[in-house]
């Protein structure tokens, strides 16, 4: 157990709690499940962290909701769809979408599979707590560098385009990963449909450019926390993929920084929630953004969510990726050099932000 010493958070060695608490292999769930009834100070955000923006709570301000229903079928429905995708691409770097042709039984599966794994006995989950498993279970996979703990515990595995050995999987959930992320990568390969068509270029340039190839799953668990006003779930960060594909449950928490304000997105029934990546806005030449997130910490949960993350990054590949040449012109040149998506990702070190909360892409910026 990490002792806490909440009430005098200064005076504490952080190191050997930071130690102490990694080497129970029972992440943050651990410390619930223990009574803890204080945020240990590992977790305590730096108060300035936690309130530099206001939240905006006001109906006039949500994130789109774009329906996906016949986009196949009728080219004039398409054209509507493509025009919202782009809109929200611009404006938020986030949308939701429903009718996204996943069944809900398969997103309740996900979910249930997500709260099974972390339910289940301790001793069979902590093999998995290592990272020379192609499963990696952790609290914090930045634990040591960063400013405060984040209040969640994730596992994630690589599922395309070269998926772990099925027993290499949970057992418990080992069958909905596999069917998620098949059906996941399908929807990836839309959503860069109607991304291209969004930008003007033709339907499969951006699958064409590998965007969809990779596919990484982030399955995260937010136990309910006894102080969530002094706790992050998961601190602001941007995503240093092509796009992501989140399914979130029923309780909320995740928000968008949007015009120095944050904003929910709300749980929808069915709907998964999608955002630009930080490579995506560098071959869209920053016509599309990736926007700052983060995931506030709740008393209600457990919360669960699946973040499925497109980058090819652990595929050994030397493509270069800059900005797309045919949305180019003198009034539009270049605004990034070119690099590889594993430059990028040893650049940003599966970090959202740099050191100063910068975004990574300033460092491409020409
Ligand atoms: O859990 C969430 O709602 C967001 C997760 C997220 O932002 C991420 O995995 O990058
Ligand atoms: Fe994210």
């Amino acid at each position: 157990m990490v002792k806490s010493n909440a009430s005098n958070p200064d005076q504490y060695d952080r190191a050997s709690e930071l130690k102490a608490f990694d080497e129970t292999k029972a992440g943050v769930k651990g410390l619930v499940d223990a009574g803890i009834t204080e945020l240990p100070p590992i977790f305590h955000q730096p108060a300035d962290k936690i309130q530099k923006y206001p939240v905006l709570r006001d109906t006039q301000f949500s994130i789109p909701v774009i329906d996906l229903e016949r986009v196949k079928e009728d080219p004039s429905i398409r054209k509507e769809i493509v025009d919202k995708v782009g809109n929200a691409s611009r404006k938020w770097g986030f949308f939701q979408v429903v009718n996204h042709g996943i069944p809900v039984n398969v997103l309740e599966e996900m979910k249930d599979g997500v709260r099974r794994f972390y339910e289940q006995d301790d001793e069979l989950k902590k093999q998995y707590y290592t990272f020379s498993k192609p499963v990696v279970y952790n609290s914090n996979y930045d634990l040591y560098a960063g400013l405060a703990v984040n209040w969640r515990d994730t596992f994630s595995s690589f599922m395309a385009p070269n998926p772990p050995k099925v027993e290499d999987l949970p057992p418990v959930c080992r069958d909905i990963m596999v069917e998620y992320s098949k059906q996941v990568q399908a929807l990836g390969y839309l959503l860069l449909e109607l991304l291209s068509e969004a930008l003007g270029l033709k339907r499969d340039h951006l699958k064409e450019m590998d965007c969809a190839k990779g596919l990484l799953m982030l399955c995260h668990y937010y136990p309910a926390c006894p102080q969530p006003e002094l706790a992050l779930g998961i601190s602001k960060h941007a995503d240093n993929d092509f796009i992501t594909v989140l399914l979130q449950d029923h309780i909320g928490g995740l928000q968008v920084l949007h015009e120095d304000k944050w904003i929910d997105v709300p749980p929808a029934p069915g709907a998964l929630v999608i955002n630009i990546g930080d490579l995506l806005q560098l071959i869209s030449n920053d016509a599309f953004i990736s926007v700052e997130h983060r995931v506030v910490a709740n008393s209600v949960g457990p919360r669960v969510s699946v973040a499925c993350f497109f980058s090819t990054s652990v595929i050994p590949n030397s493509r270069l990726y800059g900005p797309i040449k045919e949305l180019l012109s003198e009034e539009n040149p270049p605004k990034y050099r070119e690099t590889t998506v594993t430059e990028y990702a040893i650049y940003s070190n599966g970090r959202g932000l740099d050191v100063d909360g910068h975004s990574h892409l300033l460092h491409f910026r020409l």
